[in-house]
């Protein structure tokens, strides 16, 4: 690794509801190491580089510490850090850039935790660890929220009172710092200037849509918290406000959190999986039937903020299954045709960065998400300014 007490290395923490994955950076932004620990509390795993162990991970606190110790058998020690660095999923109204986590931020980020209860906790845990591990470790936070700071009034207000609004309900958007990597990767990856319109999908776990003007965002598909919008791996997606109610009163509240968090979307619909890759694979009716729902909501969504944008140019795919699900990549743009969007179909199964065609109207590209890097970048640019 670096140069023994050289401290010129950023470790990136990114956890999320059932995993933990982190990157080593060198002072160049250049990767020196990188992997997961998933399946938290279930069936568990360990991968650094291409090296996968399966380890019993009961919760988030067992991940980070094994990912720490793999760490330093890889000879990246935590006294070796010159930062850590966090992906933190709300900022709620507050924070809406990255910063170094005093004890106000890491109040803030608290009182964000009922706003996304599958992240922020998490998040929360890793910065604590790594401050009772290492308590003079610089560490700094970048938001899923930022990116859409951009959006105009009538895009985040819901209508409802405005005394309501002041209280913090209205919509943030998520998946930002995805979208950040993606509008500075896209130029690099096609040689071409950043698209006017661009409907970008980053379609994982948890899965959105941004419509990108001129490089910001401009309205975005998840709302107040990453629940909304399209049909996820375990979350509803968007759901009459009046049926949670009801969902509340026949339940009660912290059965309904479970049920449209942990037991909905794809693994609700077919009945068991949440996961894209096993779903493509069992070919029943129910399974079937969860991959259609969630291409059919993924392009009612993408019709709505195509006409936020008047129009589209581009579009591209990011995310687990934006970037490896060949089948739905076809099923969506079959759906977006009549905008004249034409996808080279063997361009789609090699998984190359371009997929339209000499006489497509839209552009169509595959961008790796690239969170983890933006977030060291943001980092080494709070580390540059102080
Ligand atoms: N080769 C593949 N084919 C289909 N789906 C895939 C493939 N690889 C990953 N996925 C899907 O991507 C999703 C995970 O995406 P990812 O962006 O890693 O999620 P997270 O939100 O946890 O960061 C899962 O549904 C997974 O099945
Ligand atoms: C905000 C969000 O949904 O994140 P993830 O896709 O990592 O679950
Ligand atoms: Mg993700």
């Amino acid at each position: 690794m670096g140069e023994p007490g050289a401290k010129d290395m950023i470790l990136v923490l990114n956890a999320g509801s059932s995993s933990i994955k982190f990157a080593v950076f060198g002072p160049d932004l250049a990767e020196r190491l990188s992997g997961i620990a998933a399946g938290i509390g279930g069936v568990s795993f360990l991968q650094v580089g291409t090296q996968k162990t399966e380890l019993p991970l009961i919760d988030h606190r067992a991940a980070l510490s094994a990912v720490l110790k793999a760490l330093e058998t890889a000879g990246v020690q935590v006294s070796d850090l010159r930062a850590a660095a966090h992906r933190v999923v709300h900022g709620g109204r507050k924070l809406t850039a990255p910063v170094r986590i005093t004890p106000e931020v890491r109040a803030e980020i608290a009182a964000c935790s009922p706003l996304a209860p599958l992240h922020n906790p998490h998040n929360l845990a890793a910065i604590d660890t790594l401050a009772e591990l290492a308590p003079d470790l610089p560490q700094f936070a970048s938001f899923d929220t930022s990116f859409h700071s951009t959006n105009p009034e009538v895009a985040t207000r819901y209508a409802i009172p405005r005394m309501i609004e002041t209280k913090g309900i209205r919509r943030y958007g998520f998946h930002g710092l995805s979208y950040a990597s993606l509008v500075r990767r896209l130029p690099e990856i096609s040689g071409e200037p950043l698209p006017a319109r661009l409907l970008a999908f980053h379609l994982g776990n948890g899965a959105s849509l941004c419509a990108i003007r001129n490089g910001h965002s401009i309205a975005t598909t998840m709302g107040y918290s990453p629940l909304d919008g399209l049909t996820m791996g375990t979350r509803s997606g968007g759901i009459d406000a009046n049926a949670v109610l009801r969902l509340v009163e026949d339940h009660g509240l912290e059965r309904t959190k479970a049920i449209l968090n942990h037991e909905s979307g794809l693994l609700g619909l077919s009945g068991g999986k949440s996961d894209m890759r096993r779903l493509m694979l069992d070919h029943t009716a129910d399974s079937d039937f969860a991959i259609e729902h969630f291409c059919y909501w993924t392009l009612r969504h993408a019709g709505s903020l195509i006409a936020a944008m008047e129009g589209l140019d581009a579009i591209a795919f990011t995310g687990g299954i934006g970037e490896n699900a060949i089948g739905v990549r076809a099923r969506i743009l079959r759906g977006l045709e009549w905008l004249g969007a034409r996808m080279d179909p063997d361009a789609n199964h090699a998984g190359k960065p371009r997929l339209h065609t000499d006489n497509s109207r839209v552009a169509i590209w595959i961008v790796p998400a690239e969170e983890e890097r933006m977030i060291a970048r943001d980092a080494r640019t709070q580390l540059e300014a102080e």
